[in-house]
């Protein structure tokens, strides 16, 4: 297979937490750290890609990841900066991306999408239990150049950059998984289950 690194996304303003998510914990393991070791096994390097507050903190925890921040120029333009900032940044040929607000997500759901990566796809990605997850799989450096445009034109949408792209949505026909495994924590109601378990 071609060259594959991991990026979590960590570089969202956590507005509706109140907090910054990544550091949120789910039994004693932030949540940023949970991403990480779900990426680790099937990727060569992992990215954390963040924002300026947040770089300094995010170094002093890891030893083994690369720590970024947006590239300046779309800085605020959500998720897709990101992604774009670690494509920038490497030579891979894929970038395997989760978020850093999903703590049931485990390994064995990502190696699971790593084995659909094909060629012949842009983009991988879940669309299990009839919800499509832009931020759970799989994007080939080829989608860059529609990243760039999209971000030049104020598009932030992963969603348009689907169209543009040879998509393969993965879904619970192609493996079974739990639907808890892509529950994601946006504020704090969301996240009481969580901190009390
Ligand atoms: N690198 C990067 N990641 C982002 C950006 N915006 C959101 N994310 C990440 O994308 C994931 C999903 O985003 P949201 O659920 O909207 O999180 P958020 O933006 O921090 O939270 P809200 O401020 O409440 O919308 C989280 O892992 C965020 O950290 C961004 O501009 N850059
Ligand atoms: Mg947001």
């Amino acid at each position: 297979m071609e060259r594959m690194i991991g990026a979590v996304l960590a570089g969202g303003q956590s507005r509706r937490f109140g907090s910054p998510k990544a550091f949120a914990k789910r039994k004693d393991q932030y949540f940023f750290q949970i991403a990480v070791d779900a990426l680790h096994p099937f990727v060569k390097e992992v990215y954390i890609v963040s924002h300026p507050d947040l770089v300094a903190r995010f170094e002093r925890m890891v030893t083994n990841e690369k720590v970024v921040m947006d590239e300046e120029r779309y800085r605020g333009q959500g998720p897709l900066a990101g992604l774009y900032t670690v494509m920038k940044q490497t030579e891979a040929d894929w970038i395997f991306v989760l978020p850093c607000d999903m703590p049931y997500i485990q390994s064995d759901t990502v190696g699971r999408m790593v084995s659909y990566v094909d060629h012949a796809f842009d983009i991988v990605v879940s669309t299990h239990f009839g919800r499509l997850q832009p931020l759970v799989g799989a994007y080939h450096r080829r989608t860059m150049k529609w990243i760039e445009h999209m971000l030049q034109h104020g598009d932030n949408r992963m969603r348009s950059l689907f169209e543009h792209c040879s998509v393969r949505y993965v879904n619970e026909q192609d493996f079974g998984a739990e639907e808890i495994v892509f529950r994601n924590v946006n504020d704090l109601d969301e996240y009481a289950d969580i901190a009390a378990e």
